[in-house]
């Protein structure tokens, strides 16, 4: 099939002054639509996303209602949380399932969450490779356990997926977490969901303890995307004199991507709240001087962004403190690899003791993204434009999602002679060679963000053409429409 490529441009001297109505949460609406229909009819949902992900997975949960014998084979296509979050929930039902996804989805791990459910009691057996991706699920799960360990620094979907059955189980569920807990806010974001269906829980420590519990009628309503709003960050970052507005985003979300606020405050975007959601201004860099943002204040204004002003961040939402982010590597894996017989991608070593060693060690002008990977692309690409030589940790989940984003980021950002230097889990920009040739070609690898992240560097390039348009769908479709809406110029080839 033929990719639709977009040629961008920005017309010289436009003014960004733009309202920009983002879709709902992906995350958000793919933990609803599993909780509603856990629920069995008592949780309503309003304003899913129009994301593929969300669409994909609500017509997988429709097809399972009507007649779960006729719903097989189960196909995700790219969508990480419907894989990872059917596989625990399939299990809880009765028949056999096959799941399966894109060509991508077959080599995205998901040996720790299948182990975690076979120590509970489920049958799930491998298709093709040994802890990958297609799977078999045979239901009626007959809990053998209400205690199972699972490691934290690989994918905190595998956790959400394992919290939301948690209720059903007849012997509930308690869940230790080992390593390192990557993508937190994701997990607080699932237990806050489930608190609003209803579903107590309490957090001690490393342990995530959810009884056998039956949901309350509610509904359960979904925010627009945070992960979609840090594209707009991005451009007002870059525009001089820009506003975006963002009606209905919330300053204080459960989606921890909305520490961008904080992070994009370094790179030159202040944010206010307004009476109906969020706008975007763009700080001049004589504001920026005087509000104390020189380049090296960037740095440690944005490290210091890396912990969230949410006060629901900070504690369990029984209040108690957790100590996961100090608790000691119970797991150390020195192969780094989780991988069955035959892996097929190196997961992020188990680096925790690694990691932890650069975060004793670490100068202020470190950003830290373990707890809101999704941001990556955005904030490197904006500071690379930027010509910002900035350092970040917390990247090395990226290497299993959509594509490998390390990699995919150092190919592309060559393009414009920026370099993304990776040394003992630390990632480096240098910019000392930052050009904008009068045309590039942005290569997507399947991966919405690449195309998302990049298209903001048209306000520099005449004329960038990003490969393989569609891929936004899977969380954004409506981007380059809303792109245009803002001035941009884009050109279906
Ligand atoms: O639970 C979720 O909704 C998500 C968790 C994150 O994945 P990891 O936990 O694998 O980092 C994030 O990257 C993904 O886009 C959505
Ligand atoms: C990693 C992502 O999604 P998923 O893991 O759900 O496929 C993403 O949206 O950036």
């Amino acid at each position: 099939m033929n990719k639709q490529q977009a040629l961008l441009s920005f017309p010289k001297g436009t003014i960004i002054n733009a309202t920009i109505r983002l879709t709902g949460s992906k995350s958000e609406s793919n933990r609803a639509l599993i909780i509603a229909a856990l629920s069995k009819g008592l949780i309503e949902v309003d304003n899913l996303s129009d994301a593929a992900d969300t669409v994909t997975l609500n017509e997988i949960l429709q097809r399972l209602a009507k007649d779960p014998s006729a719903a097989s084979p189960i196909d995700v296509g790219h969508a990480g949380t419907a894989m990872r979050f059917l596989t625990a929930y399939l299990s809880t039902l009765d028949g056999t399932f096959e799941l399966t996804g894109s060509k991508r989805m077959k080599e995205r791990p998901i040996k720790l969450l299948v182990e975690a459910l076979w120590t509970l009691g489920a049958t799930i057996s491998y298709l093709e490779e040994n802890g990958y991706p297609p799977l078999q699920i045979k239901g009626g799960l007959k809990q053998a356990t209400d205690a199972v360990q699972i490691r934290g620094d690989v994918s905190s979907q595998y956790l959400s997926a394992l919290l939301m059955i948690g209720s059903s189980l007849e012997k509930g569920l308690s869940l230790q977490i080992i390593d390192d807990l990557t993508s937190e806010p994701y997990v607080r974001m699932t237990l806050k969901m489930l608190e609003e269906a209803g579903i107590k829980h309490t957090w001690t420590q490393n342990v995530i303890k959810i009884e056998h519990q039956d949901f309350s009628a509610g509904r359960l309503v979904v925010e627009p995307d945070w992960s979609a709003a840090s594209y707009w960050y991005s451009i007002a970052a870059l525009v001089p004199g820009a506003q975006i507005a963002l009606p209905n985003l919330k300053e204080y979300s459960l989606q921890g991507d909305s520490r961008i606020q904080q992070l994009m405050l370094a790179l030159g975007v202040k944010t206010t709240r307004t009476d109906d959601g969020v706008l975007l201004q763009s700080i001049s860099t004589s504001e920026q001087h005087a509000a104390g943002l020189g380049a090296q204040e960037v740095q440690s204004s944005a490290t210091a962004a890396s912990s969230s002003n949410d006060p629901a961040a900070s504690s369990g939402s029984n209040g108690t403190q957790n100590d996961l982010s100090t608790h000691t590597n119970l797991l150390e894996d020195e192969s780094g690899i989780i991988a069955g017989e035959a892996p097929i991608m190196e997961i992020p070593a188990s680096s925790s003791l690694h990691q932890d060693q650069v975060h004793r060690n670490q100068d202020d002008s470190i950003i830290d993204l373990k707890d809101c990977p999704d941001l990556a692309q955005t904030i490197i690409v904006c500071a690379a434009a930027r010509g910002l030589n900035l350092k970040f940790t917390g990247l090395e989940t990226l290497k299993i999602k959509e594509t490998n984003r390390v990699k995919a980021l150092q190919n592309e950002l060559a393009k414009i002679g920026v370099e993304l230097l990776e040394d003992n889990f630390v990632y480096t920009l240098n910019c000392s060679n930052l050009h904008f040739p009068e045309r590039v070609n942005i290569k997507t690898y399947d991966d919405h963000r690449m195309a998302m992240a990049f298209a903001p560097l048209s306000i520099f390039i005449p004329q960038l053409e990003i490969e393989d348009m569609d891929v936004v769908e899977k969380s954004y479709p409506d981007f380059w429409k809303d792109l245009q809406t803002a001035g941009f110029e884009v050109v279906t080839k």
